[in-house]
């Protein structure tokens, strides 16, 4: 999908919000939008999905796409799965095939409980989860998502984490606000900043970061797994070839030179089965210095607090 020149202004003396956006949203890639209160991200994500037009401007080539909208309207005349099962059926599913899914969805949000409640008196947190549940019923082609975390217990906000990467691994698009800059941390493939009406593209680190990193600080990722998909000991052929070693709980702890833990949390994400990601923390040494050997039993626990 291409936006060519776009222009957003609310009324015809309306400020403009959006203007001459040039953005190239590719298949199979994971974006995140930021931008201050208010700055257009939502107005950028409702073009994005195509629930809203540009005032001025082309958008071509969109595919099927679903939005979860920051603000979803509860009140509806619907229990939670009549709603799902309703709107699977606009989305061309066949009745059983789009009550099938609506309970799946349901279930995987931990919501199953609530299929028969009416959605007015669902609580925010439960009405979120069905405002995730009905963007993924029609499994879009492009998946927009204005702060669908928000308002989620950990449990669903962890499986949001999973379907966005096994979205994008299936070759989808998903693009997503959050308000938690620690949101699907390094898994994106790109990020914008809407900023004075403008979609601009954040730098990545270049090569000249990448030179200074195994001396930099390291991060230590705790994550669950398959303990087959990776190797037992040094690992190479993961980004930074990270230091593996059992972590707490079950969990496998890999330590990494920070300016090579995006890339290694987005092999992790998108894993097959991806690998769910229990913790993200700065370790206190530098890698491979004398008597640190991260990620060991005898290694000094990480610091506690999160990273920047
Ligand atoms: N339907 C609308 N009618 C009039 N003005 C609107 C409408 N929607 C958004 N705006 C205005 O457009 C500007 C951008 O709003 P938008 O919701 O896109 O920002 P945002 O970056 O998503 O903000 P936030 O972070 O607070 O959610 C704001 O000034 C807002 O008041």
């Amino acid at each position: 999908m291409r936006l060519d020149g776009v222009g957003r202004r609310y009324g015809v003396r309306g400020p403009w919000v959006l203007r001459e956006v040039q953005l190239d949203v590719p298949e199979g890639a994971l974006l995140r939008v930021e931008g201050t209160n208010g700055s257009g991200k939502s107005t950028l994500l409702r073009l994005l999905a195509g629930i809203d037009r540009p005032s001025t401007g082309r958008i071509t080539g969109r595919p099927r796409s679903a939005y979860v909208p920051e603000r979803f309207p509860a009140a509806l005349p619907f229990t939670a799965a009549g709603y799902l099962t309703h709107l699977g059926r606009i989305h061309g599913l066949r009745g059983p095939e789009a009550a099938r899914r609506a309970t799946e969805w349901l279930e995987r949000f931990g919501a199953a409980g609530h299929a028969p409640t009416r959605m007015a008196e669902l609580s925010k947190g439960t009405s979120q989860k069905v405002a995730v549940a009905q963007a993924l019923l029609a499994e879009p082609e492009l998946l927009v998502l204005d702060e669908a975390w928000t308002g989620l217990d950990r449990g669903a906000r962890d499986v949001l984490d999973r379907v966005v990467a096994e979205r994008v691994a299936d070759g989808g698009t998903v693009v997503f606000v959050d308000h938690d800059p620690q949101r699907l941390a390094g898994a994106a493939d790109a990020r914008y900043r809407v900023t004075d009406g403008r979609v601009v593209a954040h730098e990545e680190s270049g090569p000249a970061a990448d030179a200074t990193a195994v001396a930099g600080p390291c991060v230590v990722i705790e994550a669950e797994g398959a303990p087959r998909s990776l190797p037992a000991a040094g690992a190479p052929q993961l980004p930074g070839g990270p230091e593996i070693a059992p972590g707490p709980d079950g969990t496998t702890r890999l330590t990494v030179p920070a300016a090579h833990s995006d890339a290694l949390l987005r092999a992790l994400l998108t894993a097959r089965p991806p690998w769910h990601i229990r913790a993200v923390t700065a370790a206190p040494r530098p890698h491979g210095a004398p008597g640190t050997a991260p990620g060991t039993d005898d290694a000094p626990a990480p610091d506690e607090a999160p990273l920047p």
